[in-house]
């Protein structure tokens, strides 16, 4: 095991490992996408090798779909699942009502149509992803390539019909080149610094031509698992309204490092 994880990734293993205690023999999953989805990735992997858990994944991305398969996790695509028990991913910010901002990792459309497509769904995060206000991070919007420039600057005037102070949105770039999601679009992100009702501007978002989707999840999650580079963890259930607080062993085995993401 490598000494020297960062209390970060403590903090992602943690949480990560605290989730995966969720997930029963039987069930299919939705296989969240970034670094602190990959530590779920891992901590599944090692209950399906020592415990013969049967699982069925549908990843949120090729990356995801590729360590899920390098792992030993069964991969099928959500069509053939077509109803998941359980998604766990991570995020980008967690509102106090378990609203989210996802797509820091230009995952946004597969995460919200397999977050949606679950029973439940589980985020983990490091502590610093909990926010007061949506807003700081900025919002990425999935777009078509197709008229990218004319879909931009519907975005700019439809945050100027709602009075948003700061709006810059940017394409965002991979190199040179624009960067271009599993689905083929592309992603404006939103520079907003506050969001002050994320619902609405979810919805007026979705409603211009040329936009695929948003990462604004409203009412989608149901627990927050948050980790702490000490082993701590808090569960928080918007639903029944507890909060309890854990604790993990930080060590993680030998086998979780056999492969690398993000
Ligand atoms: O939404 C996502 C990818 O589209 C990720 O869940 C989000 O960006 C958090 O990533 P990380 O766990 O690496 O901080």
């Amino acid at each position: 095991m490598p000494a020297d994880l960062s209390p970060i990734d403590k903090a992602k293993f943690v949480a990560a490992k605290r989730a995966v205690e969720y997930v029963e023999s039987g069930m299919k999953l939705g296989l969240g996408t970034g670094s602190t989805a990959a530590w779920m990735v891992r901590c599944l992997a090692e209950r399906i090798r020592e415990e013969g858990l049967k699982v069925k994944g549908v990843p949120t991305s090729s990356r995801t779909a590729e360590l899920a398969r390098s792992l030993g996790v069964p991969v099928v695509s959500l069509d053939d699942a077509k109803w998941l028990d359980l998604t766990i991913d991570g995020a980008d910010e967690i509102d106090s009502q378990l609203n989210l901002i996802k797509g820091g990792g230009a995952a946004l459309l597969q995460e919200k149509i397999v977050a949606t497509a679950s029973d439940q769904m589980i985020v983990i995060a490091d502590a610093a992803k909990e926010v007061a206000q949506l807003g700081a991070f900025p919002l990425p919007v999935e777009v078509i390539p197709f008229g990218w420039q004319t879909t931009k600057a519907l975005i700019e005037e439809t945050l100027v019909s709602l009075d948003v102070l700061n709006r810059d949105c940017t394409l965002r770039m991979n190199g040179d080149a624009p960067l271009v999601t599993d689905e083929a679009n592309y992603i404006v992100d939103l520079h907003l610094k506050r969001i002050g009702n994320p619902r609405q501007l979810s919805l007026v978002l979705n409603q211009i031509p040329g936009v695929v989707e948003n990462g604004l999840f409203i009412d989608i999650c149901d627990i927050v698992v948050v980790g702490h580079g000490d082993g701590r963890v808090t569960v928080r259930d918007i639903n029944s309204g507890e909060v309890e607080e854990d604790h993990i062993d930080l060590v993680p085995s030998d086998n979780i490092f056999s492969d690398s993401d993000d």
